[in-house]
């Protein structure tokens, strides 16, 4: 019933359509009917006139073209109600589709990160697309059809009634079995609809890890298990399918036995009556043909009446998942507390003990860290410290458990979520490219302000129509990203330079252009605080050390951490600190950290062999390749041991 209530306020917006569309189906069902009257009107007039009695003539020739002429226009009326109906109810229920459509997308764009942490992509995309045309097919044609059942049964027994009600009890007599059907059937549809949209979720989000790991499986030559387990969950998900049928499937046959039976009780009990066997209920020949003509327009409506209860309880399973989506609130959010007067920011931040902890475990722990506008602080530290975590508090992507993060001296908190995320540029670890092209992908969200926010709750038809994006990337824009990115040279030869579409419908980048055209978008934006998480380690290091050049440019007055485990890269923070099961175990300028002797000067020590190892090998390539084998030969893969020898040495 609540979940019922929810779907109202978008009923409402087209009540006026649904109310024209119900009463043009009244309407048209009413017409319908006619011409079982107007034929029972001439049976009885054409008997009368074959008796041959003055006193009660019959039908005349005129008489008969005007009962004609009455059918001719009731079927007319009823097929122009009919068209009236699609034009109303099923042209609104698309509109309302729309409209939830719309809101949903809106809806799930502002959910948070712990949301779309947890959410299976395949399963919203089978909610926005399976369970959003259940609820549209339930409020379009279930309502359609529902209303034509309703109808058809009180204008027919209207007629019953007026032409002999004892015929007619007779005839009610099947309906407490019809309902008690109905009720059983709903309830088991209802039972069993849900497991099997459970299972199409399942399905789709399998189908949609497998397209987007594809790489992987591959790699790994798992094809058989990931087919044999889509194979295990498509046998569930037809088990579940024919489980719903089995409900539905002797329906439609027990409602035609069921109409057979009130055939039966008209033949028999109305035949008694025309014979005037029935005291005090005579029935002429035209209105038992009228009763039963009118009998058989309803055995449609009867049949469909499973239908119709399976489409609403469908319908109402799906709102349901989808009322599931509306209900998911985002844990970070702008509230009462945001000072929507901040509109810019400065990029100081300072971490004042901060401690964040998911189910009980402490993943960053008392960080106090003050990075001034204008700096860069290194982050480094071994795999899960809390690096990226410790980036993701500035935009808050999630929020401290304990302490506060301040930007310009304000708990980010009560900055207003826009501005803060305006003023950011993140370039995650692993970056994600559109299917559009190179220039649109670093000017990426560049034009957002040319579009108005979504109103929910609103009608299509009061909405102004879609907006397109005409707004053309900034060339020379994108083009000094790309440059400072050092991606520039490698777009120029692409096949449409800055035209060229990437992703699904383009060329595939390979996982340093793909690092570099994300940290282009980045840099496009020109934002107060960048954030680089880890976001060169697909590049080499002559590269790397190009952008950093490059990005030194563009670094002058603005924050940036610079999350990495490269020294070569970290040298150049201003600050730098080293994070260690959440918590900094060391920090200070380069220089400070080496002569500490700590766990930097070791990566530091570490990272510096292994770059003279790779000198010495190339060294010994060449010697070999110039006829002048040096002595030892170099290692083998097998060779771990004499290869740490060499290095010792
Ligand atoms: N949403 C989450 N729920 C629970 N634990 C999380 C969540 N996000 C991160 N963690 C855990 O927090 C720890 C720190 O994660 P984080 O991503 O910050 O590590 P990192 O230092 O950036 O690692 P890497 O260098 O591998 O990227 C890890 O143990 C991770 O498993």
């Amino acid at each position: 019933m609540n979940n019922f209530k929810a779907l109202l306020p978008y009923l409402l917006l087209h009540k006026n359509q649904y109310l024209v569309g119900t009463l043009a189906v009244l309407g048209a069902n009413a017409a319908v009917l006619l011409p079982a009257y107007f034929l029972g009107r001439a049976i009885d007039g054409l008997r009368l006139f074959a008796d041959n009695n003055p006193a009660t003539p019959g039908l005349s020739l005129g008489h008969l073209g005007l009962l004609a002429l009455g059918i001719v226009a009731a079927t007319l009326v009823s097929g122009a109600l009919m068209v009236g109906v699609r034009r109303s109810i099923v042209f609104a229920s698309r509109q309302t589709e729309y409209e939830i459509r719309r809101d949903l997308f809106a809806h799930l764009s502002g959910l948070d990160k712990h949301y779309f942490d947890r959410a299976r992509t395949g399963d919203l995309m089978n909610r926005l697309t399976g369970d959003l045309s259940a609820v549209r097919e339930m409020i379009g044609f279930g309502s359609w059809q529902l209303a034509t059942v309703v109808s058809s049964f009180v204008v027919s027994f209207a007629w019953f009634f007026s032409i002999n009600w004892r015929l007619t009890l007779a005839v009610l007599v099947v309906f407490p079995i019809i309902i008690g059907i109905l009720a059983y059937l709903a309830r088991q549809v209802s039972l069993r609809y849900v497991p099997m949209q459970e299972q199409n979720s399942a399905i789709s989000a399998k189908a949609q890890e497998n397209f987007s790991g594809a790489r992987v499986v591959k790699g790994y030559a798992i094809e058989d298990r990931e087919i044999g387990e889509y194979k295990v969950m498509n046998t569930e998900l037809i088990r579940r399918a024919l489980f719903l049928n089995r409900v539905e499937g002797p329906l439609q046959a027990f409602m035609s036995l069921l109409m057979g039976v009130a055939y039966v009780l008209v033949l028999l009990y109305g035949g008694r009556m025309i014979l005037g066997l029935v005291p005090g209920s005579p029935l002429t020949l035209g209105q038992f043909t009228q009763f039963a003509l009118t009998l058989e327009r309803l055995a449609w409506p009867m049949l469909s009446i499973g239908l119709i209860a399976n489409m609403l309880q469908r319908g109402m399973g799906s709102w349901g998942r989808l009322q599931e989506i509306f209900a998911s609130r985002a844990r970070v959010h702008d509230s009462g507390r945001t000072d929507t007067s901040i509109r810019k920011i400065e990029g100081d931040i300072r971490y004042e003990n901060v401690t964040l902890d998911f189910d009980g475990k402490k993943v960053l722990q008392n960080i106090t860290l003050h990075i001034p506008a204008g700096q860069t602080l290194g982050i480094t530290g071994p795999t899960g410290s809390g690096k990226t975590l410790l980036s993701q508090l500035i935009t808050r992507l999630t929020d401290v458990s304990e302490g506060s993060v301040k930007v310009d001296n304000v708990d980010v908190r009560n900055i207003p979520l826009a501005t803060l995320r305006d003023n950011i540029a993140v370039v995650p670890q692993e970056p994600f490219l559109f299917s559009d092209t190179i220039a649109s992908n670093v000017a990426f969200g560049l034009d957002n302000d040319h579009y108005s926010p979504i109103e929910t709750r609103k009608s299509v038809r009061h909405t102004t129509a879609p907006e397109e994006n005409d707004v053309k990337p900034d060339m020379e824009r994108v083009q000094r990203a790309a440059e400072i990115a050092g991606l520039a040279s490698e777009i120029v030869a692409f096949p449409h330079g800055y035209d060229t579409m990437l992703g699904e419908r383009g060329v595939t980048l390979s996982g340093g252009q793909r690092q570099r055209t994300a940290l282009a978008r980045a840099i496009a934006r020109e934002p107060r605080i960048l954030i680089l998480d880890d976001s060169m380690s697909a590049v080499d290091t002559e590269t790397e050390s190009r952008i950093l050049q490059g990005l030194r440019q563009v670094q002058e007055g603005r924050t940036v951490l610079l999350i990495g485990h490269r020294v070569s890269t970290l040298r150049h923070a201003d600050h730098i600190i080293v994070l260690e099961a959440g918590r900094i175990v060391e920090q200070g300028s380069h220089e400070a950290l080496l002569a500490a002797g700590g766990h930097y000067a070791e990566l530091e020590r570490r990272q510096r062999l292994e770059s003279d190892l790779d000198e010495t090998e190339e060294a010994k390539i060449a010697d070999a390749a110039a006829g002048q084998p040096s002595i030892p030969v170099p290692p083998t893969r097998n060779e771990p041991a004499a290869r740490n020898e060499e290095v010792k040495r």
